[in-house]
């Protein structure tokens, strides 16, 4: 049995890791990768719960090694999915997350076509701008920078299955969890998961 990698993107500021936080909370079959990057880490931020921090030179070795599933150079600094997590999730039958941006979205759709993708869209720039203001962890430079590219970063909406507006939160949870659901009930999980009824049912008993 095989669980089903989600990945999710979004620009930054949108909203994706307070949603997939939620998301996560209330899932006990669905956990979130937990990225491997050479940013500094945020007032808060632990290392081996928000990220695995690390500096550039180990992160180019692992990369050598093998070790990431993709990476990619986002705002200046490197991010990484750790492969081996990954494979051991998806082969205890768990749902991933992959929290990512468009470029990994990208690597990881060619390795694993089988992977459903959501793109998450902010009701607006301004809204963009006041929620990456809002958060607080970021320099006014880091912030501009971030918002110098996020039309890029939208641009890239329709390589992903499914898009998802997060205006009201509650709303774009719901959606999430509904992609999850539908996700769990295709016939791929479902053929395996139910391999017992549907052979009972075929053979007319
Ligand atoms: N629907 C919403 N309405 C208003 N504020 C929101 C909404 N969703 C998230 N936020 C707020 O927006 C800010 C940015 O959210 P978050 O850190 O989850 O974004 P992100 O997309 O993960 O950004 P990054 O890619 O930079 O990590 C947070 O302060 C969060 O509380
Ligand atoms: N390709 C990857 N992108 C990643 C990964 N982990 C996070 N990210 C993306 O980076 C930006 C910035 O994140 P932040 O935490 O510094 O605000 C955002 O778009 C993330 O989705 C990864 O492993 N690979």
């Amino acid at each position: 049995m095989s669980g089903t990698l989600f990945i999710i993107a979004a620009a930054s500021g949108t909203g994706k890791t307070s949603l997939v936080k939620s998301l996560v909370a209330g899932d006990d079959r669905l956990g979130v990768s937990v990225s491997h990057t050479t940013r500094p880490a945020r007032p808060g931020e632990v290392d081996g719960v928000n990220y695995h921090f690390t500096d550039r030179e180990r992160f180019l070795a692992e990369v050598a090694e093998g070790q990431f599933l993709e990476h990619a150079e986002v705002f200046g600094n490197l991010y990484g999915t750790s492969k081996t997590w990954v494979e051991q999730q998806l082969a205890e039958d768990r749902d991933v997350i992959l929290e990512i941006d468009w470029q990994g979205a990208q690597i990881v759709r060619e390795l694993m076509p089988q992977a459903l993708s959501v793109f998450i869209l902010p009701p607006s720039l301004k809204a963009l701008a006041e929620r990456l203001n809002g958060r607080g962890t970021d320099s006014t430079e880091v912030i501009a920078h971030r918002l110098s590219e996020a039309i890029a970063d939208i641009s890239h909406y329709a390589e992903f299955d499914y898009l998802v507006i997060n205006d009201d939160f509650a709303t774009a949870l719901a959606d999430l969890q509904g992609i999850v659901r539908a996700a769990r009930l295709s016939h791929r999980a479902q053929s395996q998961r139910q391999a017992e009824l549907i052979r009972r049912l075929l053979s007319g008993a």
